[in-house]
């Protein structure tokens, strides 16, 4: 079953010389209890997506519906069916913990004490300090309580706009694991991240850049649909290896990748030829093997245009 439907959307902001695009006919659909999430960069169109999506914006040209109702018609509808976690937190920092959460049940006519079960796992982390102010709790405490208040109405569809950005590694984990048991109780959870490395944690992603849709796709399919032999080179001179390897007419692609370049190869190279190109470059200790392209790698060649798939 079907549960999120974006059909052609799109969205520009301002006048004439300065229009921005923001979305240009965005597509896709999400199964209900599917956890999706929606990679791209800055910019990109996710937060406009979302807010279309929650009915906060009103699209210029294409169709979307949430649990079959319409954006733009049923509005009312889908308010109450849905659970929004905007990008920067949407809490009262002079409301406490506990204040907080009541306020958001309150409005949507509920109460902590009925939804408890739906947030138990969640809240529980921060219910010990339910007299502080939301102003003074860390950055994870902060996305525990935005999550529960999101949640506190039993929404079947949850909309996060990078909840991840700006947390740290172990509250990035943590909430991850969050949302594998949020899906578990049948909850359909759309989440927009600029980090790539996440998107290994969904069920499929759709790569978003400039207001449009790249790829839509299982992590395992976007790995598989990426073609090139794929290099991890290094020296102890990175800088003047990555010129090198950007010169040289058998490398499509090279870009920085940890404590390596991953080199995209051309047909007819291979970790042969790149070896004695560098060494005739008279380079040190040049190590080069050939590797397994990774999420990163496949959405850089997207995101690069050099259409993989
Ligand atoms: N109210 C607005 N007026 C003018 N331009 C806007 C407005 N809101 C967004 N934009 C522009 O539309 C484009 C898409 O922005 P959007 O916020 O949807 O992307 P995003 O992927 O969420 O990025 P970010 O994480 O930076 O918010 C950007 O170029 C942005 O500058």
């Amino acid at each position: 079953m079907v549960s999120v439907i974006a059909n052609n959307l799109t969205k520009q902001y301002g006048k004439k010389k300065d229009i921005v695009y923001a979305l240009k006919g965005v597509s896709f659909e999400v199964e209900k209890g599917e956890l999706f999430g929606i990679i791209g960069p800055d910019g990109a169109g996710k937060t406009s997506l979302f807010r279309i999506l929650t009915t906060l914006l009103l699209p210029d040209g294409g169709t979307a519906s949430v649990d079959g109702l319409d954006v733009v018609k049923d509005f009312k509808a889908i308010r109450q069916r849905v659970g929004y976690m905007p990008g920067r937190f949407s809490l009262y920092q002079d409301l406490t913990i506990e204040e907080n959460l009541e306020f958001f049940a309150t409005i949507f006519n509920t109460t902590i004490q009925e939804n408890y079960d739906l947030i138990k796992d969640i809240y529980s982390q921060i219910e010990p300090f339910k007299d502080r102010r939301a102003g003074k709790l860390s950055g994870g405490m902060k996305q525990k309580l935005a999550l529960s208040c999101a949640l506190i109405h039993k929404p079947s569809v949850l909309f996060l706009d990078e909840p991840t950005t700006g947390v740290d590694a172990v509250s990035r984990k943590e909430f991850w694991e969050m949302l594998r048991s949020l899906k578990k109780q049948g909850i359909t959870i759309l989440v927009s991240t600029p980090y790539m490395d996440e998107a290994s944690l969904c069920d499929r992603v759709a790569l978003i850049q400039n207001g449009g849709i790249l790829s839509v796709d299982t992590p395992e399919g976007v790995i598989s649909s990426y073609k090139h032999p794929l290099l991890a080179v290094n020296d102890g001179n990175m800088l003047q290896l990555l010129n090198l390897l950007q010169q040289y007419e058998g490398v499509l692609d090279a870009y920085p990748f940890g404590e390596y370049h991953h080199v995209v190869v051309k047909e007819g190279y291979s970790e042969s030829s790149i070896t004695a190109y560098l060494q005739q470059q008279q380079l040190g200790q040049v190590e080069v093997h050939a590797i397994r392209a990774d999420i990163e790698d496949c959405f850089i060649a997207l995101m690069k245009g050099e259409g993989r798939s």
